[in-house]
Parts: structure tokens; sequence; C-alpha cells
């Protein structure tokens, strides 16, 4: 396909994304199916082109001053994949391209941004949620957010139940890999220019062969933070996807017991394969319909990981739709949530165990707050030293530990973002239970 046309199908489904409140995934899908004569490079180079302007959509609405969808995908090739003028109109003039610039978008176009703009405009996240940027960041709230409005590296976990990181390696070369700057065990693939295709994991043999997971870093490292030993049981009370599960079953080296519960069943059950591939044969799920056998488990556990549902806010670098789509009901839904499964995820933990708490999210509504809270309920639990923690199961590098301990909070907890550490927004705290 011709640019021009490409051009033309990112406004459609960017409109599709903001009018039919579609997820870019599925518009880009719909399109896909429509335009068969789209190769894969094409989808590639669309889906991008989309994704960017979602990631700076408030700073290209101001800079146009027009906030359509054609507005967003013209401003996001200027601002974000840096193409000028000329490159534009020779786009513009290719078959199936949309109609030529306006003369109020070439003058657009050519602005340079300005700094009085406001926070929400300049760190391009949603204007309701300025408060609460400024009560986390402070006055680093802009450039914070302007770290989550770039394209994300792909970080990978060595699967040490299979490989060592060394063996790893060698396969991974393909796909360009690099040894991860926090953590022994992992690699990131740096993200790749806009306008080219990623790189299909699927196709690198050591990914079928189960030799590595992909997990963003901050993610292992709230993972780490739980230092689960041989021989230990664990219940991860919020299983889902399995991401921390087999991160866990990797830290016990396949000894002792890991329960993985969900209140989604299907969720769990798409654990099964993900198991199998992984070679973790230490997990037993915990079914939702099966409450008792949940309720055999009180006060039984070393370790009690809640990687609990949020806003996912930590994630804006790959899900930029979300970062649009977050309303603050949803927000207070999701604490209010999180109030009520960190209460009852405590029930597990045994006296002397301890539980970890996670967040995809940097909000401290969703994080400290919660945290807070429960301590002021629970007085037989108290918060303890989470960098500490990561460090102590020895999967972070010198500069890892340096990071965790950084930006570690008086209280003991961790947050990490885009800024301060590469990685997606984490949150972790690890309290303990009175013996
Ligand atoms: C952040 S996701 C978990 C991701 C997963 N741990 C991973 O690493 O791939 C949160 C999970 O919490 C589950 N959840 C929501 N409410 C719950 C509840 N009351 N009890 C247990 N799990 C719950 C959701 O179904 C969702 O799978």
């Amino acid at each position: 396909m011709r640019n021009g046309g490409k051009i033309s199908a990112a406004i459609d489904v960017l409109t599709d994304v903001l009018n039919r409140h579609q997820p870019v995934k599925s518009a880009a899908r719909d399109w896909g199916k429509r335009a068969r004569y789209a190769g894969s490079k094409d989808r590639a180079w669309v889906s991008g082109l989309v994704l960017d302007a979602l990631r700076k959509r408030n700073s290209i609405a101001y800079r146009m001053d027009d906030e359509s969808p054609r507005a967003l995908v013209l401003g996001a090739l200027a601002f974000a994949w840096g193409w000028d003028i000329r490159q534009i109109d020779t786009a513009m003039d290719e078959e199936h391209a949309p109609s030529k610039l306006t003369l109020s978008e070439r003058e657009h176009l050519v602005m340079a941004p300005d700094p009085s703009a406001p926070p929400h405009v300049q760190g391009d996240y949603p204007e309701w949620m300025a408060p609460m940027m400024a009560r986390v960041f402070g006055e680093e709230a802009t450039v914070e957010a302007q770290a989550m409005a770039v394209r994300a590296d792909v970080d990978l976990r060595v699967n040490t139940l299979k490989v060592d990181a060394e063996k790893a390696s060698m396969p991974l070369k393909s796909a360009k890999a690099e040894q991860s700057r926090l953590l022994h065990n992992a690699f990131h693939i740096p993200a790749k220019d806009p306008s080219e295709r990623e790189t299909s994991l699927e196709s690198i043999p050591a990914y079928s062969k189960g030799w590595v997971e992909v997990q963003d870093a901050g993610s292992q490292i709230a993972a780490a933070a739980a230092n689960a030993q041989p021989g230990e049981q664990v219940l991860d009370y919020c299983s889902g996807g399995g991401g921390k599960t087999i991160a866990l079953a990797a830290q016990m080296k396949g000894k002792g017991q890991i329960f993985a519960y969900d209140i989604d069943g299907k969720r769990l059950s798409a654990l099964i394969p993900r198991l199998k591939r992984s070679g973790a044969h230490n997990v037993q799920l915990v079914h939702p319909s099966e409450p008792v056998q949940l309720e055999t488990l009180t006060g039984q556990m070393d370790c009690v990981f809640v990687d609990a549902p949020c806003t996912g806010t930590g994630t804006w670098r790959r899900r930029p739709d979300s970062k649009w789509r977050i309303k603050q009901g949803q927000l207070e839904k999701r604490m209010a949530e999180q109030t009520d499964i960190i209460a009852k995820a405590s029930e597990f933990v045994k006296p002397g165990g301890r539980m970890v708490y996670a967040t995809c999210s940097f909000l401290m509504e969703e994080d400290e707050d919660r945290v807070a809270e429960f301590l002021a309920a629970h007085p037989e639990f108290t918060e303890e030293d989470a960098a500490g923690a990561a460090i102590a199961s020895g999967l972070l590098t010198d500069e890892g530990a340096n990071v965790v301990q950084r930006f570690r909070m008086p209280t003991g907890s961790v947050r990490l973002t885009p800024r301060r550490a590469g990685t997606d927004g984490f949150f972790f705290a690890v309290l303990r239970r009175a013996g």
C-alpha cells in the first residue's frame, strides 16, 4: 500500500476507536478484514500510527487546534514520526489518500509546541486526573506522563525452570534482544521505529519451547518482592493470565506448592496450557466454583501474592486507548475491589507469613492509600522493606537494586515508572503478619 492509502486507513481506524469506543486491536482487525489487499507491514504501519496518535492525543489536538481523527493522525505523522510538510504533501497526493492539506492544517503542522500549555496537554493525560498526577509526582507530573506517551520496549523473562540466561541468549539474537539492565534472567527488545513491524515472538523457537516469557521488567521485579523460596506454600490470589504465577514457580525452582486462584474461572483455565509450556509442575489451580478448596488454605500460606485488579495506568505506553477510556467512577470501583481483596487475601497468610500487594497503576489511590487503609484495620500486619525483599531474591542486577532502593518510599513500598526505571508503572508493598 502507498502511504496515502495507509493514512486514510489510520483515520478510519482511529475514528472507530474514538467514536465507537473500540480498542485499537479490534478496530484494526475490522479494517484488516475489509482491506484484504493490505500486507502485514501495512497493518503494522496503520496500527503504529493510530497508537502514536492516541499516545499524544491531547498535545496533538492542542497544536492542531482540532481534535478530529484526521487532525490527530496528521499531527502524529509530524510530531511523533517527524515527517516534514513535504513528505505529508507527497503522501496526500497519492491514490486513496485523504483530501489535501488545508491552509490551516499546514500552519498548525509547522507550529512549535507551546510551553505554556496546561500539564494535562503537555503530559497527554485526561484532565480530570490532573490532581492525582500532581499528588503522586508533584512537579515532575508532566515529565513522568511524557515518558508514558512513547512506545514501550518488550521485556522477556528467562524461564529458569528450563534454561539459564546464557542458553536463552543465543536464539534471542535474531529478535535483537539485549540483556536487561535490571534483572539477571531477563532480556529486552528495544521499541521499534514507529513505522517498523513488531517482532513476532511466536516465530522465535525459544518462545514456543517455553524458554522465555513476555513479562514487563516492572512486573518481574514486583514478583521478585515475593522472594518465594523452594518448599514454601504460596497463594497467587489474583492469578489471571498467570504471569506472576509462573515467575513464582521459577523462584521456587519447582519445589513447594503454588495455589493459583482467580475469581474469573475462564482466565484461570487459560492458565493450563501456559503452565504446561513453562514446565511449572508445582501449581495447583483453585477454581472459584470450589470455594471450599480455597477456604482450606486459610492461615496456611507462607506468602500470598495479590496482583490486584486496577485501572492499569502503568501500562499506558502499551495500551494508549485505555488512557482515554478510564473514568472517575471506574477508579472508585477498582479502589473498593482492592479494599475487599487485600482484606480477604490476608486471611490466608499464616502467622509470620507475608503478603505482597501489587498493582500496575501509579495512582496513590490504588496503591499506598489501600495499603494504609488495610494496615489501619489490621494491626497484626506491618509493612516491610519491599525493595529489600526484591533484592534478597537475587534476581536483580546491581542497577536493578539501585533503582528499587531509590524509588522505595519511607513506608517501604516501591513505585516504578517508565521514566524512573524504563518499566511499566508498578507499585508493590510487602506486609508481614505477626508470628
Ligand atoms: C492484574 S490482573 C492479574 C494479572 C496476573 N497476576 C498476571 O500476572 O498475569 C487482576 C486479576 O484479578 C482478578 N480478580 C478481580 N477481582 C477478584 C477477586 N475479588 N478475587 C480474586 N481475583 C480477582 C481478575 O479476574 C484478574 O485476573
